[in-house]
């Protein structure tokens, strides 16, 4: 995730540069594969096919903005990490992106799901999702939302806070029930990621300090209290994280709160979680590695620190949403307008508004973040510009794709796509100026499926009761 775009501008006149990482490309109609689904190619005619399915004919069904989700890429993905990682459990983090043939995929897979608010269990309970492969997170669960969880026989919830215990004491003792826990704790690392989606550090929202004492303090609450099994600790660090040093210092940290949980208090906890967060490649510069470099790195991690500190292993979990659904899904959008405009040192940046923006993939705002996109439509042999890529709202921060090279030619009517949406976009989509969410298309061996509908002006209506 590049910060610094302005750093490799080159102010030659009518020669605008992107950031010093991007070049122009060999030929501008060319996919980079390592950014798309694996299913995607372009045709001789320069049409993007996805799934078997050529997006141009997607759209004449569909219309635009829709993302497009290659269901055997997704599932390539899921069966990755549950083979990759066979003896851990692998939750799919829902938060990334959840609908309900996207649960059934996952339980299909033999992966386990983990939600993070009422919605999504919802969700998940109507596609069939086994309540006990479930694991509710959220810093803020309700009592209603955690009475819920209990009488559904969610297999574990992972408590965020003091006040949590409490209200699960209240709720078990109310109800007979048993409620299964995990206790999430912050290790005190600094991902090296945006500020907002790095979580192990001390000063934000998540867990429960190792450092301070607080963790430990909670874990004797715990394994006092009645109706309430402790499973284990739960670490997540961030999100996009591509340094497996984050993870070790992590590990080391819980692994020790592990071992003095055994030593204290007697107990030997049974499980632990050690997140999700790991990287796709949004452009060139991304260099992610795969599930089984990650189960080997991982692995080496846990074991050397359990035998440093003469404890056996408890049985490990991970809860990955973005590696496993992100790269499956790109953005279809039509262009609307193109607009030259002349920078101060007389260069020219060429604006391509789109039908959709940040209602639809609100990353590139918040988090500055990079994506890359392409003409989806047909294929040119004009000299490549370098373009912006907008959206229609009424703000200037409404960027889709910050830099990238597309043919010069480019043009109202045509298509384009952005790769790497899956993650993070629908899940965040947002009805901003009244814009009405895309839907999303499932593709496979040529068949097309919505499996989430584009919303409509009713849809908008219904909750505005006049
Ligand atoms: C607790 C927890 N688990 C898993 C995830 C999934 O992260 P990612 O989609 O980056 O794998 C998140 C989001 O950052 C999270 O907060
Ligand atoms: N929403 C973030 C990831 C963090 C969310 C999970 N805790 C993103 O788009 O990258």
């Amino acid at each position: 995730m590049s910060t610094t775009h302005e750093a490799g501008w080159a102010h030659a006149p009518g020669a605008l540069r992107g950031p010093a990482w991007l070049q122009p490309p060999r030929d501008v109609n060319d996919l980079v594969p390592q950014l798309w689904s694996s299913t995607a190619y372009k045709d001789d005619a320069g049409d993007l096919v996805v799934g078997g399915v050529p997006v141009a004919d997607l759209v004449a069904d569909h219309n635009t903005p829709a993302y497009v989700l290659d269901e055997e890429d997704f599932r390539t993905r899921a069966r990755a990490f549950r083979d990759a990682f066979a003896g851990w459990d692998v939750y799919y983090a829902g938060k990334a992106f959840l609908c309900t043939a996207v649960a059934r995929w996952i339980a299909e897979e033999g992966l386990c799901l983990d939600v993070c608010s009422a919605g999504e269990l919802t969700v998940a309970l109507r596609a069939g999702f086994d309540a006990a492969r479930i694991g509710y997170h959220g810093n803020n669960k309700s009592i209603a939302e955690l009475r819920r969880a209990v009488s559904e026989g969610v297999g574990r919830i992972i408590v965020d806070s003091v006040q949590e215990i409490e209200r699960l004491e209240m709720i078990t003792r109310d109800t007979g029930c048993t409620a299964r826990v995990m206790l999430r704790v912050t290790a005190g690392v600094e991902a090296h990621t945006h500020e907002y989606i790095a979580t192990a550090h001390e000063d934000q929202k998540f867990g429960l300090s190792i450092t301070s004492g607080d963790a430990f303090d909670a874990l004797r609450r715990l394994q006092e209290a009645e109706g309430i099994e402790l499973l284990g600790l739960h670490s997540h660090i961030g999100s996009q994280i591509f340094d497996a040093s984050g993870f070790e210092v992590a590990a080391r940290r819980v692994l020790a709160l592990h071992a003095q949980v055994s030593e204290e208090l007697g107990v030997t906890m049974p499980e632990m979680d050690l997140g999700g967060g790991f990287g796709i490649a949004y452009t060139t510069q991304d260099d992610p590695s795969d599930p089984a470099q990650l189960a080997t790195e991982m692995g080496k991690i846990v074991e050397h620190e359990c035998r440093a500190l003469g404890v056996d292993a408890p049985r490990l979990s991970i809860e990955p949403g973005r590696a496993i659904v992100g790269p499956a899904m790109c953005t279809v959008y039509t262009v609307g307008t193109v607009k030259p405009v002349t920078l101060d040192a007389g260069a020219v940046r060429t604006y391509v508004s789109v039908d959709g923006g940040m209602s639809d993939n609100i990353r590139t705002a918040l988090y500055d973040a990079d994506y890359s996109c392409t003409l989806a439509g047909r294929s040119s042999t004009a000299p490549p510009v370098l373009a912006r890529v907008v959206g229609k709202h009424c703000e200037a921060g409404d960027i889709v794709v910050r830099d990238e090279f597309l043919p010069g030619d480019v043009a109202p009517g045509d298509l384009l796509a952005v790769p790497g949406t899956g993650a993070y976009c629908r899940s965040m989509a947002s009805n901003y100026n009244h814009a009405l969410r895309p839907p999303v298309i499932a593709v496979r061996d040529g068949e097309a499926r919505v499996v989430v509908r584009r919303e409509t002006e009713d849809d908008l209506l219904a909750t505005d009761v006049g």
